[in-house]
């Protein structure tokens, strides 16, 4: 990512309005400290590859992490891992997901949870996600998770049976703010089943006792055990980012329980906790959502084995993320020949470029400057990047119209690119290592190779053999191997 870029701000900009969840509207957004964000995003429980649904959650919060770059803000973003307590069963029940995992494949839970870890972030590095400032893992933060759980027992909102802790839902009184739950809306309460040692069914595990054969234990005040899911993250966000940090994210479907027990747990242990709430919509497919228990899923890796990265992520960013995106195959056609109109325009700019005329096009500039303008204003309101891209799409018009009728000053396709480069490159995260590069670099290199191999022929046709060798022993240097044929030279990397 260009670090700098003449578009991007200098200044932190203060007219960024985002939907904010718990406020149930869109919200001018104030940061805590002038100039910086603070964002934790809930991350992948880390059992198994994860698949499109994942990467449009991913690719969300990464572009709203840009756009406040772009807008001039400093920002902390911390995304955690999960590699412990996330069970089968939201209501406290079943098995460990890793460990059930671990079972199945002969593994320690700590090998699948770090072998899922890395494809996790080999699907985000191809997919132009930029890594978080911190990428806490929950079983490296069980002494935070115990210190807030003693916490709410102190204060009287937690309760220890044989070892297990439990939050106290009907001692806090904001349970269910988040989702609009009151108390007596939550099924959890009507099904008997899952009360087990809960005061009440719709209490929470904060701390679980490890059974026989469980192998993820840590010692504790209350027994050996384990931390029950929620926890991690409001005591990792509050470590890293502090009391009343500015941005919590996540998807959809994490607003209860999950969120309202991460609220919970840390506002009744007397911390502030996250000023704005934000949720991306989910990725369906035929309708309904995808994910792993319905077994409707498409890994992110076999996507990328037959799509360009590029246009996955042009395909998750024409839609708003607090849309549904349906991946279709029509879907991912439009994305295609939408991501090749932008990106062989700018292509084309940057060849031009190579012997453009010295001067300016004063009205061209002035076109370029309100696309600009057009795309900062739909990033301004709530990042909605279908309106983002739509600007991108007038600049790309524009431009082709002037670049068809003749030549077109240096300075103005200077600043054609820049605005490409900053807008759909810095802040949306495309035209990095996609198709059409990775093509333009093939075919300079195979042209580059023709010229070498022709100039050995020729030293060895002049008997210059031991000019033909260096030439030969250099390319070997850079990995490339020069064979004699019977058809003539040939080379592979
Ligand atoms: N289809 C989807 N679209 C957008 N976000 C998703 C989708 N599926 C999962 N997520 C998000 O990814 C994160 C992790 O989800 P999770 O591991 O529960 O995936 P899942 O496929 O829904 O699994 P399961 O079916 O086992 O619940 C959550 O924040 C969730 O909101
Ligand atoms: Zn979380």
């Amino acid at each position: 990512m260009t670090v700098s870029s003449p578009f991007q701000h200098a200044q932190p900009d203060q007219n960024i309005v985002l939907y904010d969840t718990m406020q149930r509207g869109k919200v001018p957004f104030v940061p805590g400290t002038p100039g910086h964000v603070g964002m934790y995003l809930c991350g992948p429980t880390v059992y198994s590859d994860a698949h499109l649904g994942h990467a449009k959650k991913e690719v969300a919060f990464d572009v709203i992490r840009r756009t406040f770059m772009h807008f001039g803000y400093a920002v902390r973003y911390v995304a955690n891992i999960t590699d412990v307590g996330h069970l089968q069963d939201d209501s406290d029940d079943g098995e460990d997901k890793i460990a059930r995992r671990a079972a199945l494949e002969r593994l320690e839970p700590m090998e699948v949870a770090d072998k899922y870890f890395w494809s996790f972030m080999a699907d985000m590095g191809a997919l132009n996600v930029l890594k978080p400032s911190i990428n806490p893992r929950a079983t490296g933060h069980i002494t935070e998770q115990i210190a807030l759980i003693e916490e709410l027992i102190e204060r009287g909102h937690a309760y220890e049976v044989g070892g297990n802790v439990y939050f106290d839902v009907r001692s806090w009184p904001g349970y269910g703010k988040l989702s609009g739950r009151n108390l007596d809306d939550q099924e959890e309460g009507t099904r008997e089943a899952v009360r087990g040692d809960k005061r009440d069914p719709r209490d929470f595990a904060l701390w679980k006792r490890a059974e026989h054969g469980h192998i993820m234990r840590w010692p504790s005040p209350w027994g050996v055990g384990f931390p029950g899911w929620h926890i991690e993250c409001s005591a990792m966000s509050l470590k890293y980012l502090g009391e009343g940090f500015d941005i919590h994210g996540g998807g959809l479907d994490l607003q209860f329980p999950h969120h309202e027990a991460e609220i919970a747990q840390a506002e009744a242990a007397g911390h502030a906790f996250a000023r704005y709430w934000m949720h991306n919509n989910m990725l369906t497919i035929g309708g309904e959502k995808m994910s792993k228990s319905k077994g409707n899923f498409t890994t992110i890796a076999d996507v990328l084995a037959e799509h360009d990265p590029m246009v996955v992520r042009f395909l998750l960013v024409s839609s708003h993320y607090r849309s549904i995106t349906e991946f279709s195959e029509a879907a991912f056609e439009s994305a295609r020949s939408g991501y090749r109109r932008l990106s062989e325009a700018l292509h084309e700019v940057e060849r031009r470029l190579n012997d453009a005329p010295v001067g300016h096009d004063d009205a061209l500039e002035g076109k370029i400057g309100a696309h600009v303008q057009t795309f900062e204003d739909a990033m301004r309101d709530d990042f909605n990047t279908p309106r983002a891209l739509a600007a991108l799409f007038g600049l790309t018009g524009d431009l082709n119209t002037a670049l068809a009728a003749g030549t077109v000053g240096r300075t103005t396709l200077q600043r054609a690119r820049d605005a490409y480069r900053e807008l759909g490159g810095n802040v949306l995260g495309l035209f990095e290592g996609g198709a059409a590069e990775q093509q333009d670099e093939t075919q300079v290199i195979a042209a580059l190779m023709d010229l070498v191999l022709k100039a050995r022929q020729n030293y060895r046709l002049n008997k210059q053999y031991a000019e033909a060798d260096e030439l030969r022993d250099t390319l070997g240097g850079v990995g490339v191997t020069v064979e004699d044929t019977k058809d003539g030279p040939r080379w592979r990397r």
